[in-house]
């Protein structure tokens, strides 16, 4: 039994007012969508309401407005790809709360899907104001939440609406959950951790908590130097955050206590220009030019990286392995993100991976469909692998 409630505990719903709660938080230039990933994954819960003939009240935050209402923040902009993805009718409301939600909503069929507007333009909302959540909570019978992405804030529409309504949690809700307990919860060992990307300073809670819940941590991409410099090891003029090295070490410290092996890139590929097509070379990580900055990992590195990920029932990915936004740096991150895909179509590995650069790496790699699971969640995604309880998963717990 699911530790939270899902639809499936749902019965009789024709006729409901679903309150459902879903991310639409996406990318907009010019006016239009350009990308509607987290629609598509909210489209199964909502259609299925749909289906059974509940009233399907959509709420959202999009953006981060500070003034209230403002046609940059409305979701009236993305209505229209809401209406295209789920292939059915969209009604809009112009506020989310008062006489222009009652009204739209008063006039709702069974089956219809009205999208509220923007939760944030009101600040009761990010306060997890009691008057605001009532107000919002007079809307519905039910409340659904499918926006694992925004279940870190504790906000009225993401944690104060399931002390107000019976709470379920979405299909999507329920997918991320499922997925994220395989990957750390209460994972199939050994489990091996990669974390990538820029800084060490972003990740510091990450790699602590990871040290103590996985058996190998493959540290790689910028802040892979910071360890290496921490260890003495020159890095030349790669991305290094040199004050960072106590840090570096204590984490060190505290993989060792754990039993958890780091492991550090052997070589890497440096170029003395940050672009594409720079020229490079392959060099020992001992032996780093002191002119040069390493952009990948380097083909040993690789190596290592995939003998881990063979070992592995279970993998956890954040982060890429090197600069790989431009070619040929995006070696190592495409080369290992090929090979744990491999692993997982051939029955061996559990692919956990989140985190917005992480996701388009997988996606240049062509591989997302092949993981286990790829979630579109940034910042919730990570505040669930530092450890941290999620205020919006939590209030649904049963
Ligand atoms: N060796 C390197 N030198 C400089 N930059 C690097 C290096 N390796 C990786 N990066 C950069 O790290 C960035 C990705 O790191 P980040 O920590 O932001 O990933 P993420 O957690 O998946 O993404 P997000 O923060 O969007 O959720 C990329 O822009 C990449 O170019
Ligand atoms: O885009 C996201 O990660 C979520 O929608 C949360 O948005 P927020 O960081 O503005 O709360």
């Amino acid at each position: 039994m699911a530790a939270f409630k899902t639809i499936d505990d749902l019965n009789d719903i024709a006729g409901k007012r679903v309150l459902v709660r879903v991310d639409l938080n996406v990318p907009v230039k010019d006016g239009k969508v350009t990308d509607t990933t987290r629609i598509e994954r909210v489209a199964p819960t909502i259609l299925e309401l749909s289906e059974k003939g509940a009233k399907v009240i959509l709420l959202a935050h999009f953006g981060r407005p500070k003034d209230g209402p403002s046609p940059e923040f409305s979701l009236s902009l993305v209505a229209p790809s809401v209406e295209q993805v789920l292939d059915h009718a969209v009604l809009t409301a112009s506020d989310c709360i008062g006489e222009a939600a009652a009204s739209a909503v008063a006039k709702m069929n069974n089956g219809d899907i009205l999208l509220l507007e923007n939760t944030r333009f009101h600040k009761g909302e990010e306060k997890n104001d009691p008057d605001f959540t009532k107000a919002l909570a007079a809307n519905g019978d039910i409340y659904v939440n499918d926006a694992f992405s925004a279940a870190h804030r504790a906000h009225s529409s993401t944690e104060g609406l399931a002390h107000h309504l019976p709470a379920y949690a979405g299909r999507t809700m329920q997918a991320e959950l499922e997925a994220l307990e395989k990957g750390l919860g209460n994972p199939v060992r050994p489990v091996v951790a990669i974390v990538g990307g820029a800084k060490v300073s972003t990740k510091i809670d990450l790699l602590t908590n990871l040290v103590k819940r996985v058996d190998a941590l493959v540290i790689g991409g910028g802040m892979a130097n910071t360890f290496i410099a921490a260890r003495g090891t020159n890095v030349g003029k790669s991305l290094c955050e040199h004050d960072l090295a106590d840090t570096a070490k204590q984490i060190m410290i505290e993989a060792a206590t754990a039993g958890c092996a780091i492991v550090l890139p052997e070589d890497g590929v440096v170029a003395r220009e940050f672009k594409a097509g720079a020229a490079n070379e392959i060099v020992s990580i001992e032996a780093i030019p002191g002119d040069a900055m390493v952009l990948d990992v380097g083909p040993k590195s690789v190596d290592a990286v995939k003998a881990w990920i063979e070992r592995a029932a279970t993998l956890v990915w954040n982060g890429p392995l090197g600069a790989f936004e431009i070619e040929p740096f995006d070696a190592a991150t495409v080369a290992a993100a090929r090979y744990a895909a491999e692993r997982t179509k051939a029955g061996k590995l559990t692919s956990v991976a989140g985190g917005g650069d992480t996701v388009s790496a997988l996606n240049h790699a062509g591989v997302a469909e092949e993981f286990t699971y790829v979630s579109t969640a940034g910042g919730a995604f990570l505040e669930w692998m530092e450890g941290k309880e999620l205020p919006g998963v939590a209030v649904l717990s049963r």
